[in-house]
Order: structure tokens, then C-alpha cells, then sequence
């Protein structure tokens, strides 16, 4: 999709200084009870992108300094599109422009006009929306709007309903870096901005003036009334605070019946009253002759007259409060990870941090320090999950070979994942897939899983592990995304999509994170052993380049940690810095962790991924090992958390002598030796 929040944007703005200044200790609020710990931020989110901000008057763009200041403030804002959908009840929509609850609309956001004749008053907003694009991108209509389509069936039934409906308005693009909203001629402060609760007074189709092309198309419009007809607009000019504001019967536009089709239309231009039921032969044939629809402008009447809402859906607080640690919830419950309004300065802030949140704006912090989860909890999960997947392992492909292995306390298989189709006479298998699943006393026993799971936790609450999510997506635009995850580096810099800094060596990392380091690193050279000995003893046709025999010392680990409802979307460990082996230990609720064939590969299309071709449930305890450098050229995977609390410890071999900058490189060596305190107590497996 083009879109004006798409373009990228400088991150050094005025805001972002402001929102980097110190806090007071006072503007923490714990939620838990007394602070424990600072909240760490981030420092690349800490502020909004930066914009010029212009109006548009015909064909002119005029500078900022010449619109006129608002009369009041908006109820919560923010300068990224995710915060906003994150932290607000009634609009969660990274995309389109229309939220509903069952099938009717509970907010929309505008950017802008989008049909020549839309106005936003005082009290009212009179718009339409839906454009397509053509091939050059430029924003045009192409056919007529149907009043089937998903967004005018949402708003029929709100208008049908009463709903409130919550209106945000946004900017757009109109130019390099340059953001206007063409609704208003109030200077915006912030890209996103709540207006107010409103509700659907009327939806109309009408013709649209004719486009540049000649063409012309019907498209439905929309009335939308505000539902306080008492207090002042926010978004109105300073000194014009009550212009616009009418009362319910001071105006009233008049109605007729078509004596064609015999329904009532309301006389809403000032050229005269048409018929606007779409299928009548009378539909905007106006009475006097001549009139110009591309000129039409909406009568006074229409527009001024206030509409009685009749309806028992209660209006809700357009801003949640802020959230409070239910009794019986551990704090990683979905619910906790949704973005606040922060109280002092009505920023809409998301979760980034483990620990709580830190306003983008004026850095207010808000800790909500997740409690430890216990095993119980965790079995409960497990169970539950492993009622849902039925199969320990689901193969849909049977060019995936599958392997059992004997080790001492564990329970391994191996999956061998085959080449590309499209490689024709290379070999048979490109990398394998290995799960270590350990047994009941490998878990239980003292220093064993259970008691790393209870470290790793106490390691995030007591801040020795900070986890951070970072921006996924379009970093440092107003449609940046976040990951759905929190995270944090030790040992050596790995850098991927997501860039995780950090200083952490491993000379400092905390004893759990050492420890699935040492665990990782017995089941890596385990696993490297034994699906090589299989492949050769069973004279499997296997790629060694992408597969050596030799297993490479991890020297970096990744701590992901998932609440309720979190994942890593299907991507790949493919950077050209990586070693052949990459593996992760599951600590907390059980996820599910699947394979596909990526897009012009041979598993799927030249615009398409492949279905998945693996997928198994990852339980508490177990270790997965990828070994092949080419998986991750012809498949990507992805792990859904299935459950409040996990962590997903994966180590990797970073390989030095590919990082360029020679400051780097010797970083990377330095912070992924492994102490020789933690080389001595190395995980040596379970006796047999
Ligand atoms: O959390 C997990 O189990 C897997 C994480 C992962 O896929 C990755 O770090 O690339």
C-alpha cells in the first residue's frame, strides 16, 4: 500500500529531545507497588518523527506559521499510527481506515480530505474515503463505491445502531517530508489526533466531481455528528471555539418523497433537492435545470442541523485507564502489552519495555514489573496446547525426512528438510531440524530446566536481563511497528531486521543466561553429530557445505520474551555473518514453531510463500537446532508463544572476520568469549 505514514523520516526532531530529558523520580508510577528499577528506554524510540507541517490552499501549500493555533488540546495523540491502535479501545486498525466490532464501526481515522466536498466542523464531519490507486500510484476512483463493501456495511450499522463512533484525524503526506491535513486549517502538533466521540447522522451515495481523467464516480458519503453538543471542539481555530455549535431544532433540512421510486431524500445541496436512492431513474436529477455537479456545496440546513442520537449503547471513555495488575494475573497477560495514554501529557505510548512504559513524549513511566510464573501454570499450558495439536510433529511435505536418536534423558528427532526443487542435480537435504525433548528429571531435578525457567524470570524482573521491543517495520516513520516480542543481546552484536544493541559480554551476562548458553551449546554439537553420523550411515545425500561436519562454539545469545499472545512472524536467520547452526532453548509456556517454503523458492510461487511443511509444538525444556546455512535460503520459520510467559534463548556463531569495522569486530570477539568460570562447569549432558 502507498501511504503518506510510509515515508521515512528524520528521528532527530525537537520532540525527540524533549522526550529524552530526565524525569523526576515522582513521575514514576509502579503499579506493583514501590519502584524497584528505573525503566530502561530504547534510545532510538524515545522520539517521534519529525515534520513540516503546511495547509493546502488550492494548489498551493502554505507554511505552518500561517495556520491558526487550536483552542484546546487533543485527548490523546501520537506521531505513530501503532501507538495509537495500540493504546485506544475504539481503533486498533494499522492499516485501513475504518475499525468495527461486529461489523460495526467503533472509530475511524481520517487523513485528510478524501472526496472533494468532505468538511470538518465544530460538530460535524461530512467525508467520504475508499479511493484505489493507479498504475503510477497517484489516488484515484476507478469504479463506483458499492454500498456492500465492508466499510459502508460497518457504518450503515453503526448509523442504524447509534453507535459512538471515535474519530481520529490524521496527516498526510504532500511533499518531501511535509504533512498537512486538509480537513483543517488548525496547525496540528502531532501526526494522530482523537477529536471525539461521534455518531452516524446519514450515508449517501453521490456522483464526485470529474476527475482529472474526465471520469466520474458515485461514492458514498457519510454524516458523521458529534455526540456533545455542549462542549467546545478542540480542533476549532483559538477564538472561534463555539462557532458551528447548534442546538437540536435549530435547523432542520427539509425532506421529500421521489415521486419515481417513492422514498424520502433529504435536501442536502444548496442547488436544490434530487432524488438519492442510487437505482432510481430520478437519482440527482435536480428540478433547475443546469446544475454543475462538480460544483454542488451541501446546504446550510443539512449541515447545521443537529440530530437527536437514539440509541441504549452507552458511551464509553474515548481514553482507558491506565491499567492496574488484576488480582490472579502475573502482568504478561495479552491485555498488558495494549500502549497506555500517558496522564500528564496524553502522549499514546506503547509497551516497549519488559518492565512497563515510558512516554514518548515527556518520558512519565509507568512499571509494571511482571510477577515469576510457576510450573503449575506452565503444565496447565502445555496440556491445554497439547490438546489443541494433536500430532507431536506435523509433516505435510514428505520430502522432510524424519530421524530418531538415543541420548541419555532426552527424547531427540531429527528432521532433514530438503533442497530446493528448482536445484535440480544438487543434493538431496540442505539442513536438519533437530528437538532435544528433555525428561521429566532433566526438568525437575535441582539446577535443572524448571529451576532456569525461575532464574531467567527473576533475571527480567530484577532488570539483569532488560528486554526491549524494537521497531519490526518502517523504523522511525509514523508507521513504524514494533516487534511483537521483548529482547535482548549478549555476547556478540547480532544484527538483523531488528537491530538488538547492546554492551552485554558475556563476561557480565547473569548466571541463567550463561547456563542455556553452556546447555545450547552441548545440544548444538550433539545435534551437528548426530544427524551427520545418521546422514553418512544411512548415505542420506546431503549438501556439506551448507551442513559441515563440524560444530562452531556459539559466541552470541538472543533472549526473546513473549507474553500472552505475542510471536515471531516467519522470517530467517540468513545473514551473511552467521555460522551454519542456530539453536534455542524454550523456557516458560509451550509455542508452536513452524517451516514454510519461502516465496521463489520451489516450495512456493514467485509471490507466495509455501504452506507450511513443518510444524510441532515446542514445549518447556526443549532445545531446537537448526543446522544448514541454505535453510534459511529456501525456508523461513516462525514460533507462536501459546501461553502468558516464554522465553526463547537462541545462540548463534557470529563470524567475526565478516564485520567490517575493525572496532566492532574486536567487540564481537571480546564479548562472546565465554568466561573460563562457565567453560568449567560446561553442560556435559545427563548420565546414560
Ligand atoms: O523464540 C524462539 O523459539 C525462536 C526465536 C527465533 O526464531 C529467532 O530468534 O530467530
Amino acid at each position: 500500500m502507498k501511504s503518506a505514514g510510509l515515508r521515512s523520516v528524520n528521528t532527530h526532531s525537537k520532540d525527540a529531545n524533549q522526550g529524552g530529558q530526565k524525569r523526576k523520580a515522582s513521575d514514576v508510577q509502579d503499579v506493583n507497588g514501590p519502584a524497584q528499577k528505573k525503566l530502561k528506554v530504547p534510545s532510538r524510540s524515545r522520539g517521534p518523527p519529525q515534520e513540516k507541517q503546511g495547509v493546502v490552499s488550492g494548489n498551493n501549500v502554505l507554511p505552518a506559521e500561517s495556520l491558526a493555533r487550536p483552542a484546546g488540546e487533543p485527548p490523546a495523540y501520537s506521531n505513530f499510527r501503532a501507538a495509537i491502535c495500540n493504546s485506544l479501545e475504539f481503533f486498533k486498525q494499522h492499516q485501513s481506515g475504518v475499525q468495527s466490532d461486529d461489523k460495526t464501526a467503533t472509530g475511524i481515522l481520517l487523513n485528510g480530505k478524501t472526496t472533494p466536498r468532505d468538511i470538518l466542523q465544530s460538530q460535524l464531519d461530512d467525508s467520504g474515503g475508499g479511493f484505489n490507486t493507479d498504475a503510477n500510484g497517484n489516488y484515484i476512483r476507478t469504479k463506483n463505491q458499492s454500498l456492500d463493501c465492508n466499510n459502508c456495511t460497518y457504518l450503515t450499522n453503526a448509523m442504524e445502531k447509534g453507535q459512538p463512533v471515535g474519530v481520529i484525524i490524521g496527516k498526510k503526506a504532500q511533499g518531501k517530508g511535509l504533512y498537512v491535513n486538509t480537513l483543517l486549517s488548525i496547525e496540528l502538533e502531532h501526526h494522530f489526533n482523537v477529536l471525539d466521540w461521534f455518531f452516524v447522522t446519514d450515508i449517501w451515495p453521490e456522483p464526485q466531481p470529474t476527475q482529472r481523467d474526465g471520469t466520474s464516480f458515485i461514492h458514498y458519503m457519510m454524516r458523521l455528528q458529534k455526540i456533545d453538543l455542549d462542549s467546545a471542539s478542540w480542533w476549532m481555530p483559538q477564538g472561534q471555539e463555539r462557532n458551528g455549535m447548534f442546538a437540536v431544532g435549530q435547523f432542520q433540512c427539509r425532506a421529500f418523497t421521489c415521486n419515481s421510486c417513492n422514498l424520502s431524500s433529504k435536501e442536502i445541496f444548496q442547488e436544490g433537492w434530487c432524488c438519492q436512492t442510487m437505482d432510481c431513474p430520478n437519482f440527482f436529477r435536480f428540478s433547475r435545470y443546469g446544475v454543475d455537479n462538480d460544483r454542488l456545496r451541501y446546504n446550510d440546513n443539512f449541515l447545521n442541523e443537529r440530530a437527536i442520537r437514539n440509541s441504549a449503547i452507552p458511551i464509553g471513555d474515548l481514553i482507558r485507564d491506565l491499567p492496574k495488575l488484576e488480582s490472579g494475573h502475573y502482568g504478561s497477560e495479552a491485555q498488558y502489552k495494549n500502549g497506555i495514554v500517558c496522564p500528564e501529557c496524553k502522549c499514546a505510548t506503547q509497551r516497549k519495555s519488559w518492565d512497563g512504559w515510558t512516554c514518548d513524549k515527556c518520558g512519565f513511566q509507568l512499571l509494571m514489573i511482571p510477577k515469576n510464573v510457576d510450573m503449575l501454570k506452565i503444565h496447565e499450558e502445555t496440556e491445554k496446547t497439547a490438546g489443541k495439536n494433536k500430532k507431536e510433529f506435523h509433516l505435510a511435505d514428505n520430502r522432510i525426512l524424519q530421524s530418531q536418536h538415543t541420548v541419555p534423558g532426552y527424547e531427540v528427532t531429527s528432521f532433514y528438510l530438503p533442497n530446493d526443487p528448482k536445484n535440480h542435480d544438487e543434493a538431496r537435504f540442505i539442513g536438519s531440524v533437530t528437538v532435544f525433548r528433555p525428561d521429566k528429571s532433566v526438568l525437575e531435578r535441582q539446577g535443572g530446566l524448571d529451576d532456569l525457567f525461575q532464574e531467567i524470570q527473576e533475571a527480567t524482573r530484577v532488570g539483569d536481563v532488560q528486554l526491549q521491543r524494537r521497531p519490526a517495520f518502517c523504523p522511525g516513520s509514523h508507521m513504524e511497528e514494533l516487534t511483537s516480542h521483548f529482547a535482548c543481546n549478549m555476547g556478540a552484536d547480532y544484527k538483523f531486521g531488528v537491530v538488538v544493541k547492546t554492551s552485554n559480554s558475556f563476561e557480565t551476562a547473569p548466571p541463567p543466561i550463561m547456563k542455556a548458553l553452556s546447555r545450547l551449546t552441548w545440544c548444538g554439537a550433539k545435534a551437528v553429530e548426530l544427524t551427520t553420523s545418521h546422514a553418512h550411515e544411512s548415505g542420506l545425500s546431503i549438501d556439506s557445505t551448507s551442513m559441515p561436519d563440524d560444530f562452531i562454539d556459539f559466541n552470541e545469545e538472543l533472549i526473546l520474551g513473549y507474553f500472552q499472545e505475542s510471536k515471531i512472524s516467519f522470517h530467517d536467520d540468513g545473514e551473511k555473518e552467521l555460522g551454519p547452526t542456530v539453536a534455542t532453548l524454550s523456557l516458560g509456556s509451550p509455542s508452536v514453531m513452524s517451516f514454510r517454503g519461502k516465496k521463489k523458492t520451489g516450495f512456493g510461487t514467485q509471490d507466495k510463500a509455501g504452506h507450511k511443511m513443518l510444524s510441532f509444538m515446542v514445549k518447556h525444556g526443549d532445545a531446537v537446532i537448526m543446522h544448514g546455512t541454505r535453510i534459511h535460503q529456501y525456508f523461513e520459520h516462525q514460533v507462536v508463544a501459546c501461553g502468558i510467559r516464554r522465553f526463547g534463548l537462541t545462540c548463534r556463531y557470529i563470524r567475526p572476520e565478516t564485520i567490517e569495522d575493525p572496532v566492532r569486530r574486536q567487540l564481537a570477539i571480546e564479548n562472546g568469549k565465554v568466561p573460563l568460570y562457565w567453560q568449567k562447569q560446561a553442560y556435559t549432558g545427563e548420565a546414560a
